[in-house]
């Protein structure tokens, strides 16, 4: 497998700060609504609520000292796989899926990853688009959200977002919690096709594949006591 992502090059953003790709229709219509389908048949303790969205978490806890490691079930093998496969996880395979779920109106935090996951996030979004939004993070003198606020990437239904480095590491992510979005220059991914400043989207139901690689794990049979 290779381990630069030549394969990813023409997706690369370059108006993003280093590193963001971003691929359209990665997944077909099917693919989509085979997703949804095997995520709406989770039984329901697997979802979480939180406010402003509900979750599920798959493959372990991500926890400092390592992952208790859950194999992923098929549904999601398949896709962790396909993004592994371009080389995003440096040859490694993504081992933890976050299913998140955002109805019109939800959104999250700006918030970074976190050393857990370092140095890649990818994310497939179904049912819907979303704006993600970029902020250089919070300073002791009290700058407001808006003064921070960087970019946005408007990420389309059946698109994957890979995000790395310095983008990962340096910036806070987040939704606002809006029911539409009204697209600007800020918006780094428009392409002459799609979307222009000014455009109104309206928001669907979104449910997104945080797809990860978590480096430190903890072997079943050692957690267990066993040899
Ligand atoms: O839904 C998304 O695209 C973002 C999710 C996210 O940032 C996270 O789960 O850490
Ligand atoms: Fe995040």
């Amino acid at each position: 497998m290779s381990h630069d992502l030549q394969d990813l090059e023409p997706y690369r953003l370059h108006q993003a700060p280093r590193t963001a790709y971003y691929i359209p229709d990665f997944i077909s219509v099917s693919e989509e609504s085979y997703l949804l389908q095997q995520v709406y048949k989770a039984p329901k303790p697997k979802w979480t609520q939180l406010s402003g969205r509900r979750l599920q978490n798959w493959g372990g806890m991500p926890h400092p000292r390592g992952m208790l490691v859950e194999k992923l079930p098929c549904w999601l093998d398949t896709y962790a796989h396909k993004v592994s496969s371009l080389g995003v996880f440096e040859g490694r395979e993504a081992n933890h899926v976050l299913v998140n779920e955002y109805t019109p109106g939800d959104g999250i935090m700006p918030h970074e990853d976190g050393p857990l996951y370092f140095p890649t996030v990818s994310t497939v979004s179904l049912g819907s688009h979303t704006v993600l939004d970029f902020y250089r993070p919070r300073s002791p003198d009290g700058t407001t959200e808006e003064s921070r606020y960087e970019l946005s990437l408007l990420l389309e239904a059946r698109s994957l977002l890979v995000l790395r480095e310095e983008l990962y590491e340096r910036l806070l992510h987040g939704i606002r919690p809006l029911t539409s979005d009204t697209v600007t220059s800020r918006v780094a991914n428009l392409c002459p096709q799609g979307p222009r400043p000014g455009d109104t989207l309206t928001r669907g139901t979104r449910v997104s594949l945080t797809i990860r690689h978590v480096p430190k794990v903890l072997k079943n049979s050692i957690f267990l006591g066993k040899r």
